[in-house]
């Protein structure tokens, strides 16, 4: 079974056209979006996740038209976390991670029973954010509120994790903690992770498949190993550029830096 499938996805926005985007997104892989600034990838994880309209076209989650799953149905199928710089609620952690149990809110009772509890305690565990629980979300560094954002995401108990540039903001090290604990909860609950990243060796490194897009169509799709390579450097990024593969890790080389005593004489 695929995760996403969309048909024929076509949106106008002022001058931006996402053009009849046909894609298929693997069930239980990980699932990198990526291309240039402004090419249409935040828009399409929208439309997915049903946070924008297309104008045409179809999606299909999990084999079921998107227009037809219920709202509660839909929040228990699908997980989206929007870029961080969109929610900085003032809340503790706990509160925060309570959030992803809402779809599972019976109607008569606003309260969490014991379920709901043990749930957001096993999130919390798996983000290894249990120690921030009573903390104000806001007072965390830019890392450990990615991850409490992710321990939200994971109360929510759905097959499907969209996440739009889950590394923005973060040092490498940071960065690297988070793709590996992105890699865990695919690993260990199976779930699809479909991401935006801009980094290119990161989601090469951590990705099972990639799908590149450039002015609002996707230009290929495919696993990282065989996607990543000199010509699609050129054709998505229009730079020239080396692609040398280290124990199965991408590294790109631009041919066309200035070289470093450049910089310097211009200081002396
Ligand atoms: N609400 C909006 N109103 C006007 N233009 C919009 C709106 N949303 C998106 N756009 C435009 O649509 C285009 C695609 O935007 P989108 O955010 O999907 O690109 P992106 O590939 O995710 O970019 P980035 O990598 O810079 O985040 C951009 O030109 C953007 O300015």
């Amino acid at each position: 079974m695929k995760a996403i499938q969309t048909k024929g996805i076509s949106l106008k926005i002022d001058k931006f056209q996402l053009d009849n985007i046909s894609l298929s997104i693997p069930s239980r892989k990980i699932t990198s979006i990526v291309g240039p600034n402004g090419s249409g990838k935040s828009t399409l994880l929208k439309i997915i996740s049903r946070l924008v309209t297309a104008n045409d076209g179809t999606v299909y989650v999990q084999n079921k038209n998107a227009k037809n799953y219920k709202t509660k149905e839909f929040a228990k199928t699908i997980a989206m976390l929007p870029q961080s710089k969109d929610m900085l609620p003032n809340v503790t952690v706990r509160e925060l991670i309570s959030f992803g149990r809402e779809p599972y809110k019976h109607f008569l009772s606003n309260r969490l029973n014991e379920e709901d509890e043990e749930i957001i305690d096993a999130a919390m565990k798996m983000t290894k954010t249990t120690k921030h629980e009573n903390r104000l979300f806001y007072s965390l560094s830019g890392g450990e509120q990615q991850k409490v954002r992710i321990a939200m995401a994971l109360a929510q108990k759905t097959d499907i994790l969209l996440l739009d540039e889950p590394t923005t903001f973060l040092d490498i090290a940071h960065q690297y903690d988070l793709m590996e604990l992105l890699q865990q909860i695919n690993e260990k609950y199976n779930m699809t992770i479909i991401m935006v990243l801009h980094e290119l060796q990161q989601a090469a490194a951590y990705s099972h498949y990639m799908i590149a897009m450039k002015h609002g169509n996707i230009i290929e799709c495919g696993v990282p190993e065989k996607l990543l390579s000199t010509k699609f450097l050129h054709d998505v990024y229009e730079i020239d550029a080396r692609i040398l593969f280290e124990d199965g890790f991408p590294l790109i080389i631009p041919k066309t830096r200035r070289k470093q005593n450049d910089y310097c004489n211009e200081h002396n």
